[in-house]
C-alpha cells in the first residue's frame, strides 16, 4: 500500500471545471472518503489516480513517484464501479483468480486459492464460486466486483459507490466489512459516496468537494464539530442540520446570516416556545418535527418521550453554528 497525492490538479471538460486545483493526500493506510453532490467532482478525482484521464494541470503522485503521465496498468490500482463488471462467461472463481493469474505476477496455485477463498469468505460468496456470474443477482455480481478489487495487493483501491446497487441489509453488512478488511489490513482506500453514513462509519478521513474545489479535509468527527462553511455542515450529519435566518434566536453576531443547528445544538426545556408537529419513533430514538416562529426544524429525543404533536416544548441553541451571507462560518 502507498500514499497517494494529488498535487493542485484541475480537469476542464468545455467550460466545466471537473476538478479545480484539487492538492490531497491520502495517507498510507487511510480510508479517504470523498463526498459532495453530484458532478462534485469526485469520480474526476478517481479518474486521475487510476490514469483513466489526466490531468490539464498538476500532478498525481503514487508512492512518492510521479505517475501523472503513467498508463493505468503502470500504476497497480485496484478500481471498483459503481457498476459491477464481471466476465460474464466466466465463474465467479474464474473471475475473482483473473487478474492473480497475470504472468508478471507469478503467484502460484496455492497462493491464488487462499486468496480467492479468504475474499469469497468475507464477501459471503464461497458458496456460489462455481457459478457463472450470469447465475448471480445483482447484489452477488456486486461483491464479487468488490472481491476482484480485495484479492490483488496495490497500492490503492479506488471505489466509486461500490455498495449503491445493494439492499439496505447487505450495505450494512459490507460496510462493516469493508472497514474491518482496511483496519486489518492497512489498506489504503480512496472511496466516493453520497452516503454520509458510509462516510462517518468508513472513514478515517474525508473530503468534501464542490463544483470541482476541495473545500475541507479531515477527519469525519472533526468536520461533523467543526465545519468550515454552511456547505461542509450541510454534508455529515442524520438528521440533517437545521439553517434557519440567524436573527430568529436571541444572541446572533452582527455579520451573522444563518444559524446552523445540528439536533444536539438544540437544548429542550429552556428558552422559547415552540410547538410539535410531528414524532417519529425509530426505535432507539424519537425525531420531533418543530415549528418555531413560522421555521420548521427537526431534532432527536429519547426513544420513550411521551411528546406528542400539538404539545408546546421550549428550546435554545446550545453552542451553535453560524454562517455568513457567503456560508462561511464566522463561530
Ligand atoms: N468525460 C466528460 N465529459 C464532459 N464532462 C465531464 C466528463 N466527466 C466529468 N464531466 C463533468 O465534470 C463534472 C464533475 O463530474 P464527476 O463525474 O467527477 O462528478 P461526481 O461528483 O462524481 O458526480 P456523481 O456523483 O454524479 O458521479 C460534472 O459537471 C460532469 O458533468
Amino acid at each position: 500500500m502507498a500514499e497517494v497525492t494529488l498535487q493542485n490538479v484541475s480537469r476542464h471538460y468545455g467550460s466545466t471545471a471537473a476538478l479545480d486545483g484539487v492538492s490531497l493526500t491520502v495517507p498510507d493506510g487511510a480510508f479517504v472518503v470523498l463526498l459532495g453532490p453530484t458532478g462534485a467532482g469526485k469520480t474526476s478525482c478517481l479518474r486521475m489516480v487510476a490514469g483513466l484521464d489526466r490531468p490539464d494541470q498538476g500532478r498525481v503522485l503514487i508512492g512518492g513517484q510521479d505517475v501523472t503521465e503513467a498508463s493505468p496498468a503502470a500504476r497497480n490500482v485496484a478500481m471498483v464501479f459503481q457498476q459491477y463488471s464481471l466476465y460474464a462467461h466466466l465463474t465467479v472463481r474464474q473471475n475473482l483468480e483473473f487478474s492473480l493469474k497475470a504472468p508478471g505476477l507469478k503467484l502460484g496455485a496455492a497462493e491464488i486459492t487462499a486468496r480467492v477463498s479468504r475474499v469469497a469468505e468475507v464477501l459471503q460468496i464461497s458458496h456460489k464460486l462455481n457459478n457463472r456470474a450470469t447465475q448471480l443477482s445483482g447484489g452477488e455480481m456486486q461483491r464479487v466486483s468488490i472481491g476482484r478489487a480485495l484479492v490483488r495487493d496495490p497500492a490503492i483501491y479506488l471505489m466509486d459507490e461500490p455498495l449503491s446497487s445493494l439492499d439496505a441489509k447487505l450495505r450494512a453488512d459490507l460496510r462493516i466489512e469493508l472497514k474491518a478488511i482496511q483496519a486489518q489490513s492497512g489498506a489504503t482506500l480512496l472511496y466516493v459516496t453520497h452516503d454520509q453514513i458510509e462516510a462517518m462509519t468508513m472513514a478515517t478521513h474525508v473530503g468534501i468537494l464542490d463544483h470541482g474545489r476541495l473545500v475541507q479535509f479531515g477527519p469525519p468527527r472533526e468536520i461533523y464539530e467543526a465545519p468550515v462553511s454552511l456547505y461542509a455542515a450541510s454534508r455529515l450529519g442524520q438528521p440533517r442540520i437545521n439553517l434557519l435566518p440567524a436573527a430568529l434566536f436571541p444572541g446572533a453576531p452582527a455579520r451573522a446570516k444563518t444559524i446552523g443547528l445540528r439536533p444536539e445544538q438544540i437544548f429542550q426545556g429552556e428558552g422559547e416556545e415552540g410547538q410539535v408537529q410531528r414524532v417519529e419513533h425509530l426505535g432507539d430514538q424519537t425525531r420531533l418535527h418543530l415549528s418555531y416562529r413560522g421555521e420548521s426544524l427537526i431534532t432527536v429525543t429519547d426513544a420513550h418521550s411521551p411528546l406528542r404533536a400539538g404539545d408546546s416544548l421550549r428550546i435554545r441553541p446550545q453552542n451553535p453554528f453560524y454562517f455568513d451571507a457567503d456560508g462561511a462560518r464566522i463561530i
